[in-house]
């Protein structure tokens, strides 16, 4: 077992790791395990999964960790003051109704969540604190503002367009980033993204809609996540882009989350929230 999983510091907030195999919940429990915030007490994976009943440490080729991977969420999360959630949006409902229960915080960067989803987390919140972004880079958020702020800068003659490119595993289009810059576009221009979002492209589809937002997906390879926000203008564009490089990024922006809601009450909050933005 880690030196930093060993019970020298009680104090440190347990959290579980949802979704404990995937790109996401593997890169958690390493940095979980070297990093002293957060101390690993739950590492969870659906039902039937290859690694149930496996040390989550040695799963991940970290040392020991003296917690077994489990598809017991509810016994996982009693012992949790936070729960990371990088999965799919069912998993995701779920956990939320076990988290608020446990009235521990709840970082969600699962993306792909539909209104309905979006409406079962709210309710989920009024119990526990909820901390929610598609994209948890400092970065990203960062790029949200400037986005904002160069759509309220620029006129509707401008042209907005999200370019976003992801590796061939991902199942939803746009990204959850895509959409956060989206809908930071259409706030600078006092609407929101429902407004002014177009419709996917195809076949003969008329000529651009004036202040409409348009979305292009790219999906190949191992790409961790690139986003580009096109302003283009008559005779000159303007583009802001994000290149991710490394999950590391995204991954501990949960891990500031978690520690970052231990003293919030129930509530929904986003990574501006958490970076002060
Ligand atoms: N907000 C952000 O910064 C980021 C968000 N994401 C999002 O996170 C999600 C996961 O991404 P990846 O790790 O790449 O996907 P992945 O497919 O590699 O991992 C998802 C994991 O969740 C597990 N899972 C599914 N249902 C479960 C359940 N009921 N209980 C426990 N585990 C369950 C799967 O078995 C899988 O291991 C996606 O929605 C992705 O878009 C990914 C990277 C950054
Ligand atoms: O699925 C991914 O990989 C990613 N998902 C998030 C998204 O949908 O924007 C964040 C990041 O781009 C990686």
């Amino acid at each position: 077992m880690s030196d930093l999983q060993s019970s020298d510091m009680p104090q440190r907030p347990g959290v579980v790791i949802a979704g404990a195999s995937g790109r996401m919940g593997q890169m958690l429990i390493r940095l979980v395990l070297e990093e002293g915030g957060l101390r690993l007490v739950g590492a969870l994976e659906r039902p039937g999964h290859l690694w149930i009943g496996r040390d989550a440490g040695a799963c991940v080729g970290a040392p020991e960790a003296g917690v077994p991977v489990t598809d017991d969420a509810v016994t996982a999360i009693a012992q949790a003051q936070a729960v990371i959630d990088f999965t799919a949006p069912e998993a995701t409902l779920a956990l939320a109704e076990l988290t608020a229960q446990a009235r521990a915080v709840h970082v969600i960067g699962t993306t792909g969540l539909d209104e309905t989803h979006l409406a079962a987390l709210k309710a989920a919140a009024r119990h526990a604190p909820i901390i929610r972004a598609g994209n948890m880079s400092l970065g990203v958020n960062l790029l949200v503002g400037l986005t904002r702020r160069v759509a309220a800068a620029l006129g509707e003659d401008w042209d907005i367009e999200v370019v976003e490119a992801h590796h061939r595993h991902k199942v939803d289009a746009p990204s959850g980033t895509a959409l956060m810059l989206g809908e930071a576009a259409a706030e600078g221009r006092g609407a929101t993204l429902a407004d002014l979002r177009t419709p996917a492209r195809e076949g003969i589809t008329g000529a651009r809609q004036a202040g409409s937002i348009g979305f292009s997906a790219i999906r190949g390879g191992d790409v961790v996540g690139e986003h580009d926000v096109i302003f283009a203008g008559a005779g000159e564009r303007i583009v802001l882009r994000h290149l991710a490089t490394d999950r590391a990024i995204f991954a501990r922006g949960a891990l500031r989350a978690a520690l970052w809601g231990q003293d919030k009450g129930p509530g929904e909050y986003d990574m501006a929230d958490v970076l002060g933005l």
